[in-house]
């Protein structure tokens, strides 16, 4: 098993920084999911890693060796690709196979690691076949196979899901990450698909513009966002994003929204920190909220209502403003694909726009919402995830 480390790496194409000063730290045998929206770095980033790209400035070290200095062939590394290439004239043993005919192994051995390769990634039964007669996830297999026929230490693979379809691709999820640590490998996985990064990562690196915004256990990374951005690219349903301003006067904290105010409970200590930001911007970032009383309450009318089958979600508009960091691509009249200046797309895009002004609310089954109906809200002081202009949180506790 190999550490891998990160310091001060950088990549630069032309004007384009893709990768920004990242220190990064991957355990031996840990499963790091590098999650962002297109361009940000994810792959650059990767192949820095495995060594196949020379960074601008700073290093990888494997086990503190400098990866660049490791002949490629003892550097231990597997790799997959989104697009699994696998060779069309050759049958599911051969392109298994494949990768061993460079080294030294006794031909009667070759047989028996392809046939262990292929065992470990469920494709026993598919050695004969021919590329063009597998699904999509029968190929995704068959290179993972080929990728851990060679016994590697590090295993790389840059969303290698994102051709499969979704019936797969959630049983695929959950076999890569059983597989990589059964052959204990240290593994990093690429993925813009955040629900794919939270079901798998033993730890996730959150990537915007190529700058690291926060790596950690997924659930931590979830309830304790470090940016804006973390706490809005994190979440299903997606992140409501409004705008405040901080009031403070005696004990008394509000953040007003425009159109009502939340009255922060008074002589919690939690609160008086935030009198610090008395005349402040903030974005109140809100995750779905609960019906049921907590602590102080938002008033809004159901403007639509998802139907989940387990749940009810209703769009409750308070009459917010939405924060600028949400505003979609067509706002800016974008063309389609692009990103937003904050990197958004595609995770809110022209065709789905963003709740605007609204937040979201379970209504746990059997429930009854409807449009137009008047809904009182609870929040919680634990609810509100609050940012600066700057996009960096805005902690209740001190310090
Ligand atoms: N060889 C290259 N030459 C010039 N620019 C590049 C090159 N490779 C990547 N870039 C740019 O670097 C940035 C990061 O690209 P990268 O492919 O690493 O992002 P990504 O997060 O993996 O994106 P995606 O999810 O779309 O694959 C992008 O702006 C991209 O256009």
């Amino acid at each position: 098993m190999v550490a891998i480390a990160a310091r001060g790496l950088t990549k630069n194409f032309d004007d384009v920084v893709a990768v920004d000063h990242v220190d990064l730290d991957v355990s031996p045998g840990e499963f790091l999911v590098l999650l962002g929206p297109t361009g940000c770095g994810k792959s650059t980033l990767l192949r820095l890693l495995a060594g196949i790209e020379e960074p601008t400035s700073g290093v990888v070290l494997f086990d503190g060796v400098p990866v660049r200095d490791i002949d490629p062939r003892a550097r231990g590394i597997a790799m997959v690709f989104q697009d699994h290439a696998l060779y069309p004239h050759l049958t599911v043993a051969q392109n298994i196979g494949f990768p061993l005919r460079t080294v030294p192994v006794p031909a009667t051995d070759i047989g028996v690691r392809v046939a262990e390769a292929a065992r470990n990634v469920g494709v026993a039964d598919l050695l004969s076949r021919y590329p063009e007669h597998l699904s999509g996830g029968q190929r995704q297999r068959v290179a993972m196979a080929r990728a851990l026929v060679r016994n590697p230490s590090v295993f790389l693979l840059d969303e290698p899901l994102s051709n499969v379809d979704a019936g797969a691709r959630s049983a695929l999820r959950g076999e890569i990450v059983a597989l990589a640590r059964r052959l204990g490998v240290t593994t990093v996985y690429v993925t813009h698909d955040q629900i794919e990064a939270i079901s798998m990562a033993d730890r996730v690196a959150v990537l915007r513009y190529g700058v690291l915004q926060q790596a950690g256990p997924p659930a931590e990374v979830y309830a304790d966002p470090d940016t804006l951005f973390v706490a809005a690219f994190l979440g299903t349903p997606r992140t409501s994003l409004l705008e405040a301003a901080v009031y403070a006067e005696d004990c008394r904290v509000v953040l007003d929204l425009g159109s009502q105010v939340l009255e922060l409970p008074a002589g919690d200590p939690r609160t008086a920190v935030l009198a610090r930001h008395h005349t402040e911007r903030v974005t109140v970032a809100l995750r779905a909220l609960s019906i049921g009383a907590r602590g102080m309450t938002l008033r809004g009318t159901v403007c639509a209502v998802e139907n989940l089958g387990h749940e009810l979600l209703a769009h409750v508009d308070v009459g917010g403003v939405p924060s600028p960091w949400m505003q979609p691509p067509s706002a800016r009249a974008a063309a389609p694909g692009e990103s937003t200046p904050y990197g958004f797309y595609p995770a809110y895009d022209v065709v789905d726009p963003p709740p605007m002004g609204e937040v979201m609310v379970r209504v746990p089954m059997p429930g009854r919402v409807v449009r137009g109906e008047e809904l009182a809200v609870g929040v919680g002081l634990d609810d509100l995830l609050l940012f600066d202009r700057g996009g960096r949180r805005i902690r209740f506790a001190a310090g």
